[in-house]
């Protein structure tokens, strides 16, 4: 069949209103509309082509990104774009540039950080781009006293930095405080004296994070003028004298919880692109099993691969939902702290710092899933999926390292139940923890398949199993003297401790979701099956955790399995809508396997023709070392 929509059948299967679940998850219509606007724009625009990426060098691939870059800056004035449609138009670029870390990083860390002053000075300046910026904080050794190393686009662009350093007056170390640091010339963009800086060289991947100039940088006495250094949380005198604000000095650290909030949500976009690749490539392929001659099963009719991929559209969705919640959290977090109130922020610190290990994790995994899923050809750069797993990869290791990262939390929930003893209820999302005597004890009433359905059933279960592993890292904990020793012998029990209360937190914001009113038929029960899906799936692979912990029985366990494949049959004529929902242009997706009208192999076929390697009948090199070659062996044949 050539031309038309291949897929038509899959969608006519659909049983809800797919243009409303698109507004679901988009997050309101506002937001489908810009998003839907934007998308279009790009796509359209012969300026943002990027088919070519990974062949291009690293000179050229970086000089293409700081045009892609100018040009998306000229568009963004021209067309007088909102910072909403500005950040869109961004996203649909979908091309990692030093402007990410200007708008995302710098000029953050200067609003969080700087005194309404140092605001006034430099925020127009950064607004106007007439000075980029970066974040400069990751060192080559360790301890804020050798070389920058990392910072994305420190390496051959940025004017200007915010160096996180160690302070030290009158011979003490304050610890690290942030400064705004002039890198080059505003003329002619040299360094400045006393400083070298680079780029740190090639990354995982052709194209790829390669887009992005990540770098070095040393400084060989340079002075940074007093009103240079970020004197929000902390100040120094003319004299020479340190003093601190009445604020928390973990607002040092307030760019990280903006930032791994914004991972969060990237994440969901991410692991929905990869799904929505392999989704619609699971129903184009068909492989084996026909009978009587008719035609070969559509491999998404296996069950193994429902039970690879229903998980992780699940989780799409999941990652979703809780990113928007993540938003508001710290929104919430940012309006208190400008009140003066600072209650929340280690919540909102454990939380962002959790949620962004866990999902980025799954979306690394689960990318890497959906190319297996396609066989043979997701190995093609043109599935997309071998550039959208090299590009997202590096989200586990930077905005803090994944394990790091779960150690904060854990050391956030023991925390928390040390204070149980001393009367202070937990709130927000350790409030369960209040209930730690029932949930210690409470049996779990499944008794037949669909009691799994029931969500005060899948919460009671996820918070025992996380109020008990945390309790039991507790005890242990108490029986050292030392306890940062303790802590770090029991490291291994705690991350996992860290984990079940952060899965807990992404399954009870999906059931939250769910009692919101959501409209468009049958939208709302899509819904309950895929944060069915994403539970019983997450009870499964964890079994050991929930069965260990006498949170469920074998049997329990055997009947939640039996409903999760009850779920698959139910998501499976949805499939194709609930990927469509995502309203992701082919140039987004930029995969020919994850093309919306499904004609994958003329495509295929096409595309290779136009790789470099077929210029030519006969490749460049046959003379100089194939031809001799050829001679040598019959000369041998001969003898
Ligand atoms: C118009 C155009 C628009 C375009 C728009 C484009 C927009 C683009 C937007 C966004 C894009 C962003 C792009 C991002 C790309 C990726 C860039 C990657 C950048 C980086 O990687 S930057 C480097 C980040 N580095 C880390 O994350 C290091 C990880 N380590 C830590 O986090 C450590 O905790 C620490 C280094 C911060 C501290 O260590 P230490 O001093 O030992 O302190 P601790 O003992 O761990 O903690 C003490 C105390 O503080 C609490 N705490 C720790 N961190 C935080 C925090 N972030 N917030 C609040 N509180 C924190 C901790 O819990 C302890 O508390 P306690 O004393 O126990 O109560
Ligand atoms: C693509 C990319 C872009 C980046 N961009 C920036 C940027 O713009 N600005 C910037 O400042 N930095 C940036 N970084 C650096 C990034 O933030 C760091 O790499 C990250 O925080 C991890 O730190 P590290 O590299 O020192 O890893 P390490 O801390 O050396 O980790 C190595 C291993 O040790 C383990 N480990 C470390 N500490 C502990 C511990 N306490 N307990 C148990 N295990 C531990 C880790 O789990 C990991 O397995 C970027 C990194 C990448 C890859």
């Amino acid at each position: 069949m050539e031309g038309g929509d291949h897929l038509a059948h899959e969608r006519k299967k659909a049983q809800f209103d797919v243009e409303a679940m698109k507004i679901v998850w988009a997050g309101s219509r506002h937001a489908f509309e810009v998003s839907d606007r934007i998308s279009k724009l790009v796509a359209s625009d012969p300026a943002f082509r990027k088919d070519n990426r990974p062949m291009l060098s690293r000179k050229e691939l970086f000089k293409n990104t700081l045009r892609k870059a100018a040009y998306a800056w000229k568009r963004i004035i021209e067309l007088r774009l909102s910072e909403e449609e500005a950040s869109k138009l961004r996203f649909y670029v979908d091309e990692p540039a030093f402007t990410d870390l200007h708008w995302g990083m710098f000029l953050p860390a200067i609003k969080g950080q700087g005194t309404e002053e140092q605001q006034q000075k430099w925020l127009p300046l950064a607004y106007k781009m007439q000075i980029i910026g970066c974040y400069a904080q990751t060192e080559l050794g360790h301890g804020s006293n050798s070389s920058k190393w990392w910072p994305g686009g420190l390496g051959k662009i940025s004017t200007h930095a915010v160096v996180y350093a160690r302070l030290i007056t009158d011979g003490q170390d304050h610890g690290v405080h942030g400064f705004i640091v002039q890198l080059r010339s505003l003329d002619d963009h040299s360094p400045l004296p006393g400083i070298t800086v680079g780029d740190i060289g090639m990354k995982f991947g052709n194209g790829a994070y390669n887009t992005m100039d990540n770098g070095v940088l040393r400084f060989d006495h340079v002075r940074i003028p007093r009103d240079q250094m970020l004197m929000k949380v902390s100040q120094v005198s003319r004299e020479g004298k340190y003093s601190q604000s009445n604020v928390p000095r973990q607002l040092v650290y307030g760019t990280m919880v903006f930032v791994r909030q914004t991972i969060v949500a990237d994440a969901s976009c991410a692991l929905s692109r990869a799904v929505c690749i392999a989704t619609r490539y699971s129903a184009v392929r068909r492989q084996f099993g026909s009978q009587n001659g008719g035609p070969e099963t559509q491999v998404i009719d296996y069950k193994t691969q429902q039970s690879r991929l229903f998980p992780l559209l699940a989780s799409a969705y999941a990652f979703r939902f809780v990113g928007e919640w993540l938003k508001w959290l710290y929104t919430d977090v940012t309006q208190r702290l400008q009140a003066n109130d600072f209650s929340t922020l280690p919540e909102a610190h454990a939380c962002t710092a959790g949620l962004k290990s866990l999902t980025t994790a799954a979306t690394a995994d689960g990318i890497e899933e959906c190319r297996k899923l396609c066989g043979g050809h997701g190995y093609l750069c043109s599935s997309g999926l071998p550039e959208l797993f090299a590009v997202y990869v590096p989200a586990c290791t930077y905005e803090g390292d994944n394990t790091v990262l779960l150690l904060q939390v854990a050391r956030f929930l023991v925390k928390t139940l040390s204070q149980l003893g001393s009367g202070k209820q937990p709130v927000g999302t350790t409030a369960y923890m209040g209930q730690v005597e029932h949930l210690m004890q409470c049996h779990c009433n499944v008794q037949k398949a669909e009691d799994w359905l029931k969500p005060a059933v899948i919460l009671e279960a996820f918070e025992a199993r996380s109020a008990r592993m945390s309790v039991a890292c507790a005890k242990n904990l108490s029986k050292f003297t030392n306890p940062e020793e303790g802590f770090a012998e029991l490291s291994g029990d705690l991350v996992e401790a860290a984990i079940a209360h952060c899965q807990l937190i992404i399954v009870s914001k999906f059931i939250e979701k769910l009692q919101q009113d959501i409209p468009g038929k049958g939208v709302k029960q899509q819904l309950g099956v895929l944060c069915n899906i994403y539970a019983l799936f997450l009870l499964h692979k964890h079994q050991g955790d929930f069965l260990s912990t006498g949170c469920i029985t074998p049997k329990q366990a055997y009947l939640a399995n039996e409903q999760l494949r009850a779920l698959y049959s139910q998501a499976r004529p949805n499939a194709i809508a609930l990927v469509d929902a995502f309203n992701y242009t082919d140039h987004y997706l930029g995969s020919i396997l994850g093309c919306y009208d499904g004609n994958v192999y003329p495509k295929l076929y096409e595309a290779a023709w136009k790789d470099p390697l077929n210029d030519s009948v006969v490749p460049d090199g046959y003379r100089e070392y194939i031809w001799p070659m050829l001679k040598q062996q019959l000369r041998t044949a001969r003898l």
